[in-house]
Protein backbone atom coordinates (compact mmCIF):
# COMPACT_ATOMS: atom_id res chain seq x y z
CA UNK A 1 0.00 0.00 0.00
CA UNK A 2 1.32 3.42 -0.83
CA UNK A 3 1.31 5.88 2.01
CA UNK A 4 1.05 9.53 2.85
CA UNK A 5 2.61 11.31 5.81
CA UNK A 6 0.56 13.68 7.94
CA UNK A 7 -1.26 15.94 5.48
CA UNK A 8 1.37 15.60 2.75
CA UNK A 9 1.85 12.82 0.22
CA UNK A 10 5.30 11.74 1.39
CA UNK A 11 5.85 7.97 1.52
CA UNK A 12 8.62 7.92 4.14
CA UNK A 13 6.72 7.21 7.37
CA UNK A 14 6.66 3.52 8.22
CA UNK A 15 4.64 3.93 11.43
CA UNK A 16 1.50 1.87 10.85
CA UNK A 17 -0.89 4.16 12.70
CA UNK A 18 0.37 7.26 10.93
CA UNK A 19 0.30 5.47 7.60
CA UNK A 20 -3.31 4.37 7.86
CA UNK A 21 -4.50 7.76 9.11
CA UNK A 22 -2.46 9.72 6.57
CA UNK A 23 -3.69 7.54 3.70
CA UNK A 24 -7.27 7.97 4.95
CA UNK A 25 -6.86 11.75 4.96
CA UNK A 26 -5.45 11.66 1.44
CA UNK A 27 -8.37 9.50 0.29
CA UNK A 28 -10.79 12.01 1.86
CA UNK A 29 -9.02 14.80 -0.04
CA UNK A 30 -9.46 12.82 -3.26
CA UNK A 31 -13.17 12.46 -2.49
CA UNK A 32 -13.59 16.17 -1.86
CA UNK A 33 -11.30 17.40 -4.65
CA UNK A 34 -11.50 15.22 -7.77
CA UNK A 35 -8.25 14.96 -9.74
CA UNK A 36 -7.34 13.60 -13.14
CA UNK A 37 -5.29 10.39 -13.21
CA UNK A 38 -6.28 9.43 -9.67
CA UNK A 39 -7.47 5.84 -9.21
CA UNK A 40 -9.12 6.88 -5.95
CA UNK A 41 -11.12 9.61 -7.68
CA UNK A 42 -12.13 7.22 -10.45
CA UNK A 43 -13.37 4.79 -7.80
CA UNK A 44 -15.46 7.48 -6.08
CA UNK A 45 -16.87 8.60 -9.42
CA UNK A 46 -17.90 5.01 -10.24
CA UNK A 47 -20.02 4.96 -7.06
CA UNK A 48 -20.74 2.83 -4.02
CA UNK A 49 -21.55 -0.42 -5.82
CA UNK A 50 -18.18 -0.32 -7.58
CA UNK A 51 -16.37 0.44 -4.30
CA UNK A 52 -18.12 -2.53 -2.67
CA UNK A 53 -17.33 -4.75 -5.67
CA UNK A 54 -13.63 -3.85 -5.53
CA UNK A 55 -13.57 -4.51 -1.77
CA UNK A 56 -15.08 -7.96 -2.35
CA UNK A 57 -12.64 -8.76 -5.16
CA UNK A 58 -9.67 -7.75 -3.03
CA UNK A 59 -10.94 -9.91 -0.14
CA UNK A 60 -11.09 -12.91 -2.47
CA UNK A 61 -7.56 -12.13 -3.71
CA UNK A 62 -6.34 -12.13 -0.09
CA UNK A 63 -7.85 -15.60 0.41
CA UNK A 64 -6.23 -16.93 -2.77
CA UNK A 65 -2.86 -15.42 -1.80
CA UNK A 66 -3.06 -16.96 1.67
CA UNK A 67 -3.69 -20.38 0.12
CA UNK A 68 -0.16 -20.64 -1.24
CA UNK A 69 1.05 -17.62 -3.21
CA UNK A 70 3.68 -16.72 -0.64
CA UNK A 71 4.12 -14.13 2.08
CA UNK A 72 5.05 -11.19 -0.19
CA UNK A 73 2.02 -11.72 -2.40
CA UNK A 74 -0.15 -11.94 0.73
CA UNK A 75 1.28 -8.63 1.99
CA UNK A 76 0.49 -7.01 -1.36
CA UNK A 77 -3.06 -8.31 -1.43
CA UNK A 78 -3.69 -7.35 2.20
CA UNK A 79 -2.40 -3.87 1.35
CA UNK A 80 -4.84 -3.65 -1.57
CA UNK A 81 -7.62 -4.75 0.78
CA UNK A 82 -6.64 -2.15 3.42
CA UNK A 83 -6.60 0.60 0.80
CA UNK A 84 -10.04 -0.39 -0.53
CA UNK A 85 -11.36 -0.66 3.04
CA UNK A 86 -10.20 2.94 3.61
CA UNK A 87 -11.98 4.06 0.42
CA UNK A 88 -15.16 2.33 1.60
CA UNK A 89 -14.79 3.94 5.03
CA UNK A 90 -14.30 7.39 3.49
CA UNK A 91 -17.36 6.87 1.31
CA UNK A 92 -19.42 5.88 4.35
CA UNK A 93 -18.05 8.54 6.73
CA UNK A 94 -16.33 6.01 9.01
CA UNK A 95 -12.87 7.08 10.21
CA UNK A 96 -9.89 5.03 11.44
CA UNK A 97 -10.56 6.65 14.82
CA UNK A 98 -14.08 5.14 14.82
CA UNK A 99 -12.51 1.70 14.31
CA UNK A 100 -9.90 2.31 17.04
CA UNK A 101 -12.64 3.35 19.45
CA UNK A 102 -14.66 0.22 18.69
CA UNK A 103 -11.61 -2.03 19.11
CA UNK A 104 -10.68 -0.29 22.36
CA UNK A 105 -14.20 -0.84 23.67
CA UNK A 106 -13.85 -4.56 22.96
CA UNK A 107 -10.39 -4.70 24.49
CA UNK A 108 -11.60 -3.08 27.73
CA UNK A 109 -14.59 -5.43 27.81
CA UNK A 110 -12.30 -8.44 27.55
CA UNK A 111 -9.74 -7.18 30.10
CA UNK A 112 -12.40 -6.19 32.64
CA UNK A 113 -15.32 -8.60 32.32
CA UNK A 114 -18.43 -7.66 34.34
N1 LIG B 1 -2.66 2.70 -1.79
C1 LIG B 1 -3.17 2.84 -2.90
C2 LIG B 1 -3.62 1.70 -3.65
N2 LIG B 1 -3.59 0.39 -3.39
C3 LIG B 1 -4.14 -0.20 -4.47
N3 LIG B 1 -4.50 0.72 -5.40
C4 LIG B 1 -5.09 0.50 -6.72
O1 LIG B 1 -6.09 -0.47 -6.62
C5 LIG B 1 -6.20 -1.14 -7.86
C6 LIG B 1 -6.26 -2.62 -7.56
O2 LIG B 1 -7.23 -3.14 -8.30
P1 LIG B 1 -6.92 -4.15 -9.53
O3 LIG B 1 -5.73 -4.97 -9.24
O4 LIG B 1 -8.20 -4.85 -9.75
O5 LIG B 1 -6.53 -3.12 -10.68
P2 LIG B 1 -7.34 -2.35 -11.79
O6 LIG B 1 -7.65 -3.32 -12.88
O7 LIG B 1 -6.49 -1.16 -12.14
O8 LIG B 1 -8.70 -1.86 -11.11
P3 LIG B 1 -10.14 -1.65 -11.80
O9 LIG B 1 -9.98 -0.77 -13.02
O10 LIG B 1 -10.67 -3.01 -12.11
O11 LIG B 1 -10.95 -0.97 -10.72
C7 LIG B 1 -4.95 -0.79 -8.69
O12 LIG B 1 -5.28 0.09 -9.75
C8 LIG B 1 -4.06 -0.11 -7.68
O13 LIG B 1 -3.28 0.92 -8.25
C9 LIG B 1 -4.21 1.92 -4.91
N4 LIG B 1 -4.38 3.17 -5.44
C10 LIG B 1 -3.96 4.22 -4.72
N5 LIG B 1 -3.36 4.09 -3.49
C11 LIG B 1 -2.88 5.27 -2.78
O14 LIG B 1 -3.93 6.21 -2.68
C12 LIG B 1 -3.38 7.52 -2.65
C13 LIG B 1 -4.07 8.37 -3.70
O15 LIG B 1 -3.66 7.90 -4.96
P4 LIG B 1 -4.43 8.27 -6.32
O16 LIG B 1 -5.68 7.49 -6.32
O17 LIG B 1 -3.50 7.84 -7.39
O18 LIG B 1 -4.69 9.74 -6.29
C14 LIG B 1 -1.87 7.41 -2.92
O19 LIG B 1 -1.19 7.42 -1.68
C15 LIG B 1 -1.80 6.03 -3.55
O20 LIG B 1 -0.55 5.44 -3.38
Amino acid sequence: MSTGKNTTESNTDNSEGNTIEALYRLILQRKETPQEHSYTCSLFSRGKDEILKKFGEEAVEVIIAAKGQGRQRLIEELSDLCYHALVLMADEGVSPEDISLELNKRSKGRDNPP
